[in-house]
């Protein structure tokens, strides 16, 4: 087989939990992560370089970059020890930090990073079991590798199974440390869903980062019995109803609402609760159904029509907020059907 000189990743951003699905459902959209690589020849150093989102902040160390730690650690598991010589330039234009996945894209690009630089062949379905090692939930990274409205669940681990999720957080390759645990195989699970794509995503993103670990340290060990039948309910009709055609915006709305995350967040993003009660079908035209994307603070809105005033409806909550108000700008977004790429050229 002769190596490909150049090739070209690419990863959509994503939003996870779609209201009553925390940690189950989330949907890939029009907005992409990209990776333009080139091999090297032997003995080069990397060169990485980075433009879009967090430009100012993300490392371009290897072992430091989310995206190459988590190449490192797969090629790692295959006993390759570094990178092969490569140029890698990444274009990103999702905003970090605000539950659009970024971290998720970022680790499905590091997986199929290492795929293609140690031509390991890989399947999406092994991709998806070392995206689990990194991050835990599936709901992004599900969306991320494999393309439109995905439900997903992971198999229960075992506490040795457990123990490797701080390896790409850590240095897999340094002081010489022992070979890091290959992930079993089939953990995670997942299932493409019916999406009518009459219905758009509309990102509403305010001007502040909420970092998913804190987002999920507010959250409770254990859960009323009444609270988590309300998510169940609204899930199972929520999963159809958003594939039926017409669009029956009242009932996906009443479904897309939660008790098992969003009351528990809702002192991280200012306004969200008055978002959530007053931006509705009948008060703007063209909404479905509106919930907090990810971990927030991004409150995502579906729509069919209208995107522009229905934004505009939740950026003057946010610029209404104590202490001179809250910055937002907005996307307007397609959920996509295919998920992360390599095209060789
Ligand atoms: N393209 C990237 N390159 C390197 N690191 C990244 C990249 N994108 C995200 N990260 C890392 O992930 C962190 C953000 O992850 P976090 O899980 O907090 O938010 P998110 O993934 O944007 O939101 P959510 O999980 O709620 O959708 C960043 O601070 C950065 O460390
Ligand atoms: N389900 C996760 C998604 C974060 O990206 C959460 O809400 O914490």
């Amino acid at each position: 087989m002769t190596t490909q000189t150049k090739f070209k990743i690419t990863v959509p951003a994503t939003s996870a939990n779609i209201g009553p699905g925390f940690d189950v459902l989330g949907m890939a959209f029009s907005l992409y992560l990209t990776l333009d690589c080139e091999r090297l020849p032997a003995g080069s150093a990397l060169q990485m370089s980075y433009e879009g989102e967090g430009a100012k902040d993300v490392p371009l160390i290897a072992e430091k970059n989310l995206i190459t730690k988590t190449a490192l650690y797969v090629l790692s598991t295959y006993g390759i020890t570094s990178l092969p010589p490569l140029k890698i330039h990444v274009t990103n234009p999702i905003p970090l930090g605000r539950g659009l996945g970024s971290s998720g894209s970022a680790v499905v690009a590091g997986i199929l990073l290492a795929n293609a630089a140690g031509e390991l062949n890989m399947s999406k379905d092994r991709m998806l079991d070392y995206c689990l090692m990194v991050e835990r939930h599936p709901d992004n990274v599900a969306p991320a590798l494999f393309g439109g409205f995905v439900a997903s669940f992971l198999r229960e681990l075992e506490p040795e199974e457990l123990e490797p999720s701080s390896i790409p957080r850590s240095e897999p390759t340094r002081n010489g440390a022992a070979q890091p645990p290959t992930p079993t195989v089939d953990i995670g699970h997942y299932i493409q869903l019916g999406w009518n794509q009459d219905i758009k995503a509309v990102a509403i993103i305010p001007d502040f980062e909420v970092a998913t670990e804190d987002a999920r340290a507010v959250l409770p060990d254990m859960y009323e019995r009444a609270d988590v039948i309300y998510n169940l309910q609204r899930i199972a009709v929520l999963t159809t109803a958003l594939s039926r055609s017409p669009v029956n915006a009242d009932l996906i709305h009443k479904a897309m609402s939660d008790k098992v995350h969003q009351p528990y967040r809702k002192h991280l993003i200012p306004g969200m609760s008055e978002m959530l009660e007053q931006i509705t079908p009948k008060t703007v035209p063209g909404v479905v159904g509106i919930c907090l994307s990810g971990a927030g603070p991004t409150i995502l809105v579906l729509a069919t029509e209208n995107f522009d005033q229905i934004a505009a409806s939740v950026q003057e909550i946010f610029a209404r907020q104590p202490n001179g108000g809250i910055k937002s700008m907005y996307k307007v977004l397609d959920v996509v059907n295919d998920g992360a790429q390599t095209v060789y050229h």
